[in-house]
């Protein structure tokens, strides 16, 4: 048997940084949504008790170090499972872009698992489960629109934002998430973005609110360190998006707009010099 499990990008609307912890992970408040930029994995029983991974991809590791391998060996030894399972992932998110899609395979991996070997795990025990892969694994178990909180593993799930056109670029360069959160300094810091108005523009689903309250303060770390990545938000800026911000630790810049019009004109102007442009819609 076969099964196929789609694997979502992220992007976070608001990224908050709390404070620095003593296991070296941050307190952060984010709410994050999904789009419709998707890896797809096929899955498929082995008649010998191992693990293979393979992808159109090259540029991404086929063992141990791919984080769908480690969804797949986690389950396998939590539940005591002496099954095989060939894992095809056929990428379409951007890889070390600030869009989870590591994270995003892994849970697929974790759904995908359960319902293969008809496991009964429950949601919020895939989510524990997706914690020890990552901090944004639960998100992508869940997926929907959330407030994570903790280093991002604890979920309030809240209504999706309305619905409209999301303008995804990536400057050809490759950010470290571990690198970010280390040059980050919240004392540093000259003001956080409101997670109270984003949840309230969201409840009332006001485009131009959530547009207003986008922020992520780990831009301050990328963008000094990438000014490319600086660029590419004001040049989305100055091309007509409604709202843009980093997601994640970067390097995608992600903007969103409200009117089909608009579209093709950033994604036209954007082509000009940056390679990798997706237009997507908002997963409601
Ligand atoms: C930047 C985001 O993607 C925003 O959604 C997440 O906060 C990071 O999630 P992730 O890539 O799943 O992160 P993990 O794989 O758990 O951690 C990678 C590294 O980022 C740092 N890290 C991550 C999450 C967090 N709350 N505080 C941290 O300091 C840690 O140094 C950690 O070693
Ligand atoms: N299934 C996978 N898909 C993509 N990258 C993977 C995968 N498994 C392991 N990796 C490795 O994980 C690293 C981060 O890739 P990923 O695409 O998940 O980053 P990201 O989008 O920045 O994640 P996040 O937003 O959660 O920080 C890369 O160096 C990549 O080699």
């Amino acid at each position: 048997m076969k099964i196929y499990e789609k694997a979502p990008a992220k992007i976070n609307l608001l990224l908050d940084v709390l404070r620095k912890r003593e296991d070296g992970f941050h307190e952060v408040e984010m709410i994050m949504t999904m789009v419709d930029l998707a890896d797809r994995l096929e899955m498929e029983e082995l008649p010998r008790d191992s693990i293979m991974i393979s992808s159109q991809a090259g540029y991404i590791p086929l063992d141990e170090k791919n984080l769908a391998f480690q969804a797949a060996k986690l389950i396998k030894d939590r539940y005591d499972v002496h099954k095989g399972v060939y894992i095809h992932l056929d990428k379409k998110i951007p890889v070390a872009a600030g869009l989870a899609g590591g994270s995003s395979d892994a849970a697929a991996t974790l759904r995908g698992l359960n319902r293969l070997w008809g496991l009964g795990i429950s949601e919020a025990e895939l989510c524990e489960l997706g914690a020890e892969l990552g901090s944004d694994v639960p998100f992508c178990v869940t997926g929907g629109t959330a407030i994570a909180t903790g280093r991002g593993e604890k979920l309030e799930r809240i209504h999706n934002p309305p619905q409209c056109w999301v303008v995804l670029a990536k400057p050809p360069i490759n950010v470290s998430t571990a690198d970010v959160y280390g040059k980050f300094r919240v004392n540093e810091l000259k003001q956080h973005p409101s997670k109270a108005n984003m949840v309230n523009a969201i409840s009332r689903g006001s485009f131009t609110d959530i547009c207003n309250n986008l922020g992520n303060v780990l831009e301050t770390v990328t963008l000094q360190l990438y000014p490319e990545v600086r660029q590419l938000k004001e040049s989305m800026e100055r091309l007509g998006a409604d709202g843009v911000l980093m997601s994640g630790s970067g390097p995608t810049v992600f903007g969103l707009v409200s009117k089909e019009a608009k579209v093709s004109r950033i994604y036209n102007g954007l082509r000009g010099y940056c390679k990798e442009v997706y237009v997507v819609r908002m997963l409601t």
